[in-house]
């Protein structure tokens, strides 16, 4: 278990920017056609109060009752118009969104996907997690709500500055002049709030990272009785997203009342202005009513963009941690092999910047030959599982399949060769014959159920639809033993020429996993099997036994011939043997 993950990198704020913009771009006559919606929407908006100064102006000027009442019927007209247009230029804003939201969803899932496992499996679930839930939803939030409202609104304060010019231009340069506080204390608020929603949302994945290890360790947080340091590690977490929680409400609790009260301050200068002016025989009582209006109703979209800003920053922060996952480096695998004989020469490997815990390992599995590997925990089997798979890479020496480094095939062909099987089995949430036919589409119904059988999955028969049954975490859910069963069959369906167990069948009772193991045996004969064990009930059966020691291979041989050299293997063996007389 990895406590201690290695983050993924984030982005900068331009580069986040820069890749909201692609995004954008790549709809972008949607995105004209919005905004010219979004502009004949703001336009009808603000002619209400200009068309109203007009009429009061015309009522002063002794206008007929007929002129009046046309004035009154185009006004009427424009209100129900703009309504229209508001509505559908939001809807056409939010489908805009959602399928930038989707683009981006599908591009990160996608990045994800062709990166190195070993990176994403070091990245921690907890960081991966947020990223791929939190901040995808924290952006795609920004596409589909934010985003479009900021622009409205936008295009609403363009079009009442326009409309407050055309009503007199000396009012528009002072309405203009009293929005710079306002837009200043928005920059300053951008510029702080960026740093502070980066930090929120590294301890939120900090959090999340360490809550995650805890429950996917738990069975080695309960038997090293870390549970107090674990506990504590979780209240450090919380702790320290609660600083930055606050830390980001303090900047709030600033900004949000300095840009009201500078924005009131505004429309009482304005309005009072209007009104000396009028006194003065300066202005009309008509551009006095019209500006006093849009000053109000600049109230509207101004708010809504500094409330904006908030998810704005928030998204551009996630959109940067999502971006973070295009800046690692791509491994291209573009090996070749030829055939499918496995070999590891001279093998030197640790994890990131950690000691060698393997050392000079040398083994070559024979073809069709079922090879067991124990030793020790922490000796480095699983470790061995991990390169013959292709997830790390060796420090020096070479892994290699058919001549080429197991790490440089690209996936889709070694995963045709070799399989890893962990105890830790995933049950994706699908039906039974979907979770099994991902590994072999061409297989039929006959082959799947065989495979069933082979590993022992007796439980097939309890499901409402057989193999059409969902299965997964928000179905049936299936017991840490019938997914087991579930991954195995999945192998014998994948029918690949290298099957690596590492613990496979850990999950199942010991009594049930030495008769898997053995229908497992004969189901996967002919196939070169590399079996990771604890127990030692399937190592008398093997073909030959590598026992590993501090990362070494110490002794390789048959059961036979270890037993006879009395080392290591002869002494697990007769422990073993001896507990299960017990
Ligand atoms: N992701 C990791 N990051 C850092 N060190 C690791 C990681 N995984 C394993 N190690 C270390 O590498 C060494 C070998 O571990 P490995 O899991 O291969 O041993 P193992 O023989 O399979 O043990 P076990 O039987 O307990 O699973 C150990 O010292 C372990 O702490």
């Amino acid at each position: 278990m990895t406590m201690s993950p290695t983050r993924l990198p984030v982005a900068t704020g331009q580069q986040a920017r820069a890749a909201l913009w692609e995004i954008i771009k790549a709809d972008r006559y949607q995105a004209i056609y919005i905004l010219l919606l979004y502009a004949l929407s703001a336009a009808g908006a603000v002619a209400l109060p200009v068309l109203l100064g007009e009429v009061i102006d015309g009522i002063n000027a002794g206008w007929s009752v007929t002129h009046v009442n046309i004035f009154c019927a185009a006004i009427v007209g424009t209100v129900a118009a703009q309504l229209l247009l508001s509505r559908y230029g939001r809807l056409k804003g939010y489908q805009f969104g959602e399928r930038a939201a989707a683009t981006l969803r599908s591009g990160f899932i996608a990045r994800v996907l062709s990166l190195p496992l070993g990176t994403v499996e070091r990245a921690g679930a907890g960081d991966l997690g947020t990223r791929t839930s939190d901040n995808i939803t924290q952006v795609a939030d920004l596409l589909r709500r934010g985003g479009p409202e900021v622009v409205l609104a936008l295009i609403e304060v363009t079009v009442i500055l326009a409309a407050a010019f055309i009503v007199d231009i000396r009012l528009g340069a002072v309405f203009s002049l009293g929005l710079i506080p306002s837009a200043l204390i928005m920059w300053w608020f951008m510029r702080s709030a960026r740093p502070l929603f980066l930090a929120e949302l590294r301890s939120l994945s900090e959090g999340a990272q360490t809550l995650s290890a805890s429950a996917a360790g738990s069975r080695t947080v309960v038997s090293y009785q870390l549970q107090t340091i674990r506990q504590q590690k979780g209240y450090a977490a919380a702790e320290d997203l609660y600083l930055r929680l606050r830390r980001v409400i303090r900047l709030e609790s600033i900004a949000f009342p300095a840009f009201h009260v500078t924005f009131r301050v505004q429309t009482f200068v304005l309005v009072f202005l209007a009104g000396w002016w009028y006194l003065g025989g300066a202005l009309s009582i008509g551009a006095v009513v019209a500006i006093a209006m849009l000053s109000i109703r600049m109230n509207g979209p101004v708010t809504r963009i500094f409330m904006h800003i908030k998810h704005f920053q928030r998204a551009t922060a996630a959109m940067a941690r999502l971006q973070g996952v295009h800046a690692i480096e791509e491994e291209p695998r573009t090996a070749q092999p030829r055939g499918t004989d496995l070999r590891l020469d001279h093998v030197t490997f640790g994890y990131d910047d950690g000691p060698d815990v393997l050392h000079d390992v040398t083994l070559h599995p024979r073809p069709a030959e079922r090879l067991v590997v124990v030793g020790p925990s922490g000796a480095g089997k699983s470790t061995i599982a991990r390169l013959v798979a292709g997830i790390d890479r060796p420090r020096s020496g070479t892994v290699t399949i058919g001549g080429a480094s197991v790490a440089d095939v690209p996936l889709e062909h070694l995963r045709r060769h070799v399989i890893l099987v962990t105890q830790e089995s995933y049950v994706f949430s699908m039906s039974v014959r979907e979770n099994l036919t991902m590994a072999n589409p061409e297989a039929t119904d006959e082959e799947l159920l065989e495979a069933l059988e082979k590993v022992g999955a007796r439980w097939l028969a309890e499901l409402p639809d057989g193999l059409d049954t969902q299965v997964g975490s928000e179905q049936h859910v299936l017991s840490l033993a019938e997914a087991q069963q579930l991954a195995l069959a999945r192998v014998i369906v994948a029918d690949p020429k290298i099957v690596v167990l590492d613990e496979a069948t850990g999950g199942i009772d010991p009594g049930s996993a030495g008769r898997v193991e053995a229908t497992l045996a004969s189901a996967l004969e002919g196939r070169t099997v590399i079996a990771i064990a604890h127990q030692l009930h399937a190592a008398e059966s093997a073909d030959r036994i590598a026992v590993v020691d501090h990362g070494r291979i110490a002794e390789l041989g048959t059961h036979a011939e270890l037993v006879e050299a009395n080392g290591t293997y002869a002494r697990l063996w007769r422990a073993w043997k001896g507990d299960r007389r017990d």
